[in-house]
C-alpha cells in the first residue's frame, strides 16, 4: 500500500495553513470567549481524549443495548472523575460536552435541577436540592405525553388531592396521558418533575382554563419517586420503561427516552412545587402572588444552552467539511499538475462558506443570549419581571433559527463531502442524528416563532398606543420610516458597510411584521385571523431572530478585537453572513418594496467577492474552533488531512470483513449462485 500512504492531504492542509492572513491563537481565544473559558475546554478536551472509557468512535457499529450501557459506564466514570477532581460547574459542564454523548445526566442537570431551582419553595429546595447535587437521586422532566407535547394545556395526567391522607393521587386516565419522550426517565432517573392537572375543592385548575384562574401548565409540577432507590425497581403503580430506538445509528440513542403511566399513585401533599401556587392542607388552591413567569425559569434556560450549543455543533459539521473541500480533489488535470481542491469551485464555497459565517455568528449571538439570561436573573431576584416577555421571545426565536440552521447546514456539510460524507467514519451522519431532535425538543421550532410572532404583534400595537418599544424590538419605534423609505445605495460597496446591512434587515423585519400586523387588525377574529395568515407571521418572527444576529455580529465587530488581522477576517464573516442571507430571502426584500432587483444583484457580486477574502483562510478559521480529532470523531476532519489512508484502514476494521468469505454464504449466497433455491431451507 506504499502509494496510498503518500496522500497529498497532510501537505495540502500545511499549504492551506501557511496561507492564513490571521492570528489563529487569538482567534481561538474570541471563539473561547475568554482566556480564561479556553483554559478549562483546553483542559477538558485532553482529559476525555485521553481517557479509553470515552472511546465513541465504535458508536455508530454498537447495538442498542451495548450503546446505552456503554453510556451508563461513561456517565458513572465521568462522575467519579468530578467527583475525585473537585471539578467546577464550568469543568463538569466542559467535560460532559467534550465526552460528546446525549445521556440521563443532561435531564438531571439541565432541566430536573433548574425545574426545582425555578417551582420549588425555598423550603422545598432545602429538601430536594441536595439530594439532587450529590446524585443520591437521578431526576428528569416529565411534561410531554403521548397524545400532547407542543400543547401543554392539553396535558391530561391527573394530579387530584385527597385531603382525607394529605396527599396528591397522580393518575395517567387514558392512553394518551402516558408521559412520553422525557430524556432518563426509560432505565435511568429514580424521580421525576412531572406536569400534572391539578384537581382539588372539586374543581379542575389546570389546564384549559376552565377554571377562571389563568394556571400556567408550569406551575403544575409535581416531584414523583418512580423507582426504588433500593433496587431501581418501578415504584408500585409506575409502569415505566423505555420508547425505543430512535432515528440513526448511534445519534440520540445512547438516551432512555421514557414512557411512563401513573396508576392511582399518592405521593404526599409537599411534593407539589410551591413556588408559585400551593393547595393547602384542606384543599384550597392558593397563588402565591408571584408572577406566573417565574415558573418559565426552566425553559427559559434550556433554550438558552441550545442557543449557545448550536455554534458548537455547527462548527463540528464545518470543520470537517472544510478540511475534507481543501483534501479532496476532482477535475481539473493540467498535465503534470494535482486535480482542482473541490473547495476551489464557486459552488462549494457558496454553499460552504455562509455555514462557517454562520457558526461565528451563532457564537456571538450565544454569548449575548448568555449575557441576557443573567441579566434576567438578576432583575428576577430583584423583583422586576418586565424583560421577560423579551427574553422569552428572544429564546424561542433564536432557538428556533439556529437549531433549522444547525440542522440543516450538518446535512448540507454532509452533502459537500460527497460520497464519503454518507459513511459513519466521517462523523456527520451521527452528528446530525444526534443534533436534529433539537428542532423539535425544548419546543417545535414551527411553535416557537409563533411565539415570537405573538411579541411582535404586541409590541406594534403598543406603538400604536405611544408606547416605545425596547431591546431587540426597539426597532419598531421606528416603523414609520422603516417602512417608507427604501434602500438608496447604487454601487456595490455601499453594502460593506454595517449601517446599510442593519438598516437593511429592520426595514425588512418591520415591514413582514407592520403587514401581519395590519391584516390581523382588519379580522373580525383575532385567533382566528392569526392561524389564517401563520405563514406571514411565521415569516415576520424569522425575520425579526435574523436582524437580532446580524445586529449581535455588528455588535461583536464595533468591540475591541485583538490579534493580526482577526477583526479584519470577522469583518468578512460578518458580511457574508448578512448578504447571504439577502440573498436567501431575497423574495422578502423584494416584496417588502425595501430593496429592488439591482440592488440584490450587487449584494450578490459583494458576496462573491467576499468568498475570494475568505477562501485563503478557510482552513485557519475552523482549525481555530480547536477541536480535537476526538471530539470530531472524523476521518474526513482530522487535523492533519491523512484521509485516503485512513478511509482504508477503517475499512480493514469493518467486522463484516472478520471472514473473508462472508458468514451466511453457504445459507443464502451459493444457492443463488448455484440455482439451488428449491433444494435449500430457505
Ligand atoms: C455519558 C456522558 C455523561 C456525562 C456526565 C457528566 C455529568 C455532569 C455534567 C453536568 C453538566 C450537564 C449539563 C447539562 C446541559 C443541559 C443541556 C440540556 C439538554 C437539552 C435536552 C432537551 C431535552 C428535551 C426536553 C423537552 O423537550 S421538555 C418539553 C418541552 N416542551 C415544550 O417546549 C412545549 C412547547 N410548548 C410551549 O412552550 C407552550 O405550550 C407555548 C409557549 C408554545 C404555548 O403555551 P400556551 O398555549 O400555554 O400559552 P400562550 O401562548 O397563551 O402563552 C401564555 C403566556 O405565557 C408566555 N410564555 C409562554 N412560555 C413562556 C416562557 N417560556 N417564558 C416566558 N413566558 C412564556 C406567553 O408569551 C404568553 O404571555 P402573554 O400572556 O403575556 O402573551
Ligand atoms: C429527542 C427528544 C427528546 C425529548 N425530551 C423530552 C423531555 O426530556 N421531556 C419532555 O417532557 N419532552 C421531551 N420531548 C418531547 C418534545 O418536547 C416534544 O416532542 C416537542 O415539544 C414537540 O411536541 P409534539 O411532539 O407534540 O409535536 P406536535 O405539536 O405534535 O407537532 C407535529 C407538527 O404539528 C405542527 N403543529 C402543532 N401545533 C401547531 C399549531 N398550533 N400551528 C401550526 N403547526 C402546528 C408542528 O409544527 C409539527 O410540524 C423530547 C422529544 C424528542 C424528539
Amino acid at each position: 500500500m506504499a502509494d496510498m500512504t503518500e496522500t497529498m492531504g497532510p501537505s495540502t492542509l500545511r499549504e492551506e495553513r501557511s496561507k492564513t492572513q490571521f492570528d489563529v491563537e487569538a482567534m481561538k481565544l474570541v471563539w473561547a470567549g475568554s482566556a480564561a473559558h479556553k483554559k478549562v475546554a483546553d483542559k477538558m478536551k485532553v482529559l476525555v481524549a485521553n481517557d479509553p472509557v470515552f472511546e465513541k468512535s465504535s458508536r455508530p457499529r454498537l447495538d442498542r443495548k451495548s450503546l446505552y450501557k456503554n453510556s451508563l459506564r461513561k456517565a458513572a466514570h465521568a462522575w467519579k472523575l468530578i467527583q475525585d477532581n473537585h471539578l467546577t460547574e464550568e469543568e463538569a459542564s466542559s467535560l460532559r460536552h467534550y465526552i460528546d454523548e446525549p445521556s440521563y445526566n443532561d435531564l438531571h442537570w439541565g432541566m430536573f435541577i433548574p425545574a426545582i431551582k425555578g417551582q420549588a419553595t425555598e423550603e422545598q429546595q432545602k429538601k430536594w436540592l441536595p439530594q439532587a447535587y450529590k446524585m443520591s437521586i437521578i431526576g428528569c422532566y416529565a411534561q410531554t405525553e403521548l397524545g400532547h407535547g407542543s400543547n401543554v394545556q392539553g396535558l391530561e395526567t391527573q394530579a387530584v388531592f385527597d385531603p382525607s391522607t394529605d396527599e396528591f393521587v397522580l393518575n395517567s386516565p387514558t392512553l394518551t396521558s402516558t408521559k412520553w419522550w422525557p430524556g432518563g426517565l426509560g432505565k435511568a432517573s429514580t424521580h421525576c418533575v412531572t406536569y400534572a392537572r391539578l384537581i382539588t375543592d372539586g374543581k379542575d385548575y389546570g389546564i384549559h382554563g376552565l377554571s377562571s384562574l389563568f394556571v400556567s401548565p408550569f406551575e403544575l409540577a409535581f416531584i414523583a419517586p418512580i423507582r426504588s432507590l433500593d433496587d431501581h425497581s418501578p415504584l408500585p403503580g409506575i409502569t415505566v420503561g423505555d420508547i425505543g430506538v430512535k432515528f440513526g445509528n448511534g445519534g440520540y440513542n445512547t438516551m432512555d427516552n421514557g414512557f411512563l403511566r401513573f396508576d392511582h399513585v399518592r405521593i404526599p401533599r409537599d411534593n407539589m412545587l410551591m413556588k408559585l401556587a400551593s393547595v393547602t392542607r384542606e384543599g384550597k388552591y392558593v397563588k402565591s402572588g408571584q408572577p406566573k413567569q417565574i415558573g418559565y425559569g426552566a425553559m427559559v434556560y434550556v433554550r438558552t444552552t441550545i442557543v449557545v450549543d448550536a455554534s458548537n455543533m455547527l462548527s463540528r459539521a464545518v470543520t470537517i467539511a472544510t478540511r475534507y473541500s481543501a483534501v479532496r480533489r476532482q477535475f481539473g488535470t493540467e498535465k503534470g499538475k494535482p486535480e482542482t481542491q473541490v473547495i476551489e469551485y464557486a459552488t462549494q464555497q457558496s454553499r460552504l462558506f455562509p455555514l462557517i459565517a454562520s457558526t461565528y455568528a451563532f457564537r456571538f449571538v450565544g454569548e449575548w443570549m448568555n449575557s441576557l439570561y443573567a441579566d434576567v436573573l438578576a432583575r428576577i431576584e430583584a423583583n422586576d419581571f418586565s424583560t421577560l416577555p423579551e427574553v422569552h421571545a428572544c429564546t424561542s426565536g433564536l432557538k428556533s433559527i439556529t437549531t433549522s440552521i444547525t440542522a440543516d447546514g450538518i446535512e448540507e456539510c454532509r452533502k459537500l463531502c460527497g460520497g464519503h460524507g454518507y459513511a459513519c467514519n466521517s462523523g456527520l451522519p451521527e452528528l446530525y442524528a444526534a443534533y436534529v431532535p433539537a428542532c423539535t425538543y425544548e419546543g417545535d421550532n414551527t411553535i416557537l416563532l409563533f411565539q415570537v410572532a405573538r411579541f411582535l404583534m404586541k409590541a406594534l400595537s403598543q406603538v400604536g398606543s405611544g408606547k416605545k418599544p425596547t431591546g431587540t424590538a426597539a426597532y419598531l419605534g421606528n416603523i414609520q420610516k422603516l417602512a417608507t423609505e427604501n434602500c438608496k445605495i447604487t454601487q456595490g460597496r455601499e453594502w460593506l458597510s454595517y449601517d446599510v446591512i442593519i438598516e437593511a434587515f429592520q426595514a425588512r423585519a418591520a415591514r413582514l411584521a407592520g403587514a401581519c400586523a395590519l391584516k390581523l387588525s382588519k379580522a373580525p377574529n383575532a385567533e382566528a385571523a392569526f392561524e389564517e395568515f401563520a405563514t406571514d407571521l411565521a415569516e415576520a418572527a424569522r425575520a425579526h431572530c435574523q436582524l437580532i444576529i446580524v445586529e449581535k455580529f455588528v455588535e461583536k465587530m464595533r468591540s475591541q478585537i485583538p490579534g493580526r488581522g482577526v477583526a479584519e477576517i470577522l469583518e468578512v464573516l460578518c458580511y457574508v453572513y448578512a448578504l447571504d442571507l439577502v440573498r436567501i430571502n431575497a423574495a422578502d426584500f423584494l416584496s417588502t418594496g425595501y430593496l429592488t432587483s439591482k440592488q440584490i444583484s450587487l449584494a450578490k457580486d459583494q458576496l462573491r467577492s467576499c468568498f475570494k477574502k475568505i477562501r485563503p483562510n478557510a482552513v485557519a478559521l475552523v482549525d481555530a474552533f480547536d477541536h480535537t480529532d476526538h471530539y470530531l470523531s472524523s476521518i474526513l476532519g482530522r487535523y492533519d488531512g491523512d484521509v485516503y489512508p485512513n478511509l482504508y484502514k477503517d475499512a480493514q476494521e469493518e467486522p463484516l470483513n472478520d471472514s473473508v468469505v462472508t458468514e451466511g454464504y453457504a445459507a443464502y449466497i451459493r444457492p443463488v449462485l448455484k440455482n439451488q433455491l428449491r433444494q435449500s431451507k430457505l
